[in-house]
């Protein structure tokens, strides 16, 4: 397996409790990988590069501090428990509708004292409450995901932020023309630059 190193070289003001928890992350995974699959086997070398720094490519884009955030088809707690890691002030729900991927959360959470999590077996439409920001990963089509979040997201101030970050890949404009909103597409290349990241895309739209 790869090492936290990396999430430091991009990420400099880390504190000491934040490069602990980043370190123990690779040993738990490996460790709960055994028993349930929620990382391909393949991919858990490259833990830190494709899981981690990925997640934290939404915390390049925005900063989450104090916001109230949906992390839906988490997995196994994709991006939101490096994000969760990242900002101690925000509040995170992680949903999943397969229930020993959020054992996987839970234990995680509870291993590195990540309060600020909270987990649900649940499929995303029958989430209750409202959020600031929505995130997710590799989860499905956009124009399948939007009714499942759009009542949820509200600003809570005029000026604040209302949004859905997800982390995608590949050739996206099918796919984003069957989404009728404004929307930004960043290149994660833009940030960091290991060949992984050359197609992974992050796709911003505002409410
Ligand atoms: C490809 S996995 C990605 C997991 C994680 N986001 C990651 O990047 O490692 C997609 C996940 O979405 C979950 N999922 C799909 N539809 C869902 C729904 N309607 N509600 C909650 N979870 C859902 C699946 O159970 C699965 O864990």
């Amino acid at each position: 397996m790869d090492n936290s190193d990396i999430i430091e070289k991009y990420f400099q003001d880390l504190s000491e409790v934040q490069k602990n928890q980043l370190q123990a992350l690779g040993p738990l995974y490996e460790e709960w990988n055994e028993k349930i699959n929620v990382i391909s086997r393949k991919d858990i070398e490259h833990f830190y590069e494709r899981h981690v720094l990925h997640a934290l490519a939404i915390a390049r884009f925005m900063d989450l501090s104090d916001k109230k955030i949906l992390d839906v088809g988490t997995g196994g707690g994709f991006p939101g428990v490096p994000l969760a890691i990242l900002f101690p002030t925000a509040k995170f729900t992680l949903v999943d509708s397969i229930g020993k991927k959020i054992t996987v959360v839970k234990e995680v959470s509870k291993s590195l004292g990540l309060e600020n999590i909270t987990s649900l077996h649940q499929r995303a439409e029958k989430v209750k409450g409202t959020f600031d920001i929505v995130v997710s990963r590799a989860v499905t089509r956009m124009n399948n995901f939007i009714p499942w979040v759009q009542q949820k997201i509200v600003a809570k101030t005029p000026t604040g932020e209302a949004a859905i970050l997800a982390l995608k890949g590949g050739d996206l404009d099918e796919e984003m023309k069957e989404i009728k909103r404004p929307y930004q597409e960043i290149s994660l290349s833009d940030y960091f630059k290991e060949d992984f990241f050359e197609t992974k895309k992050l796709i911003y739209i505002p409410f």
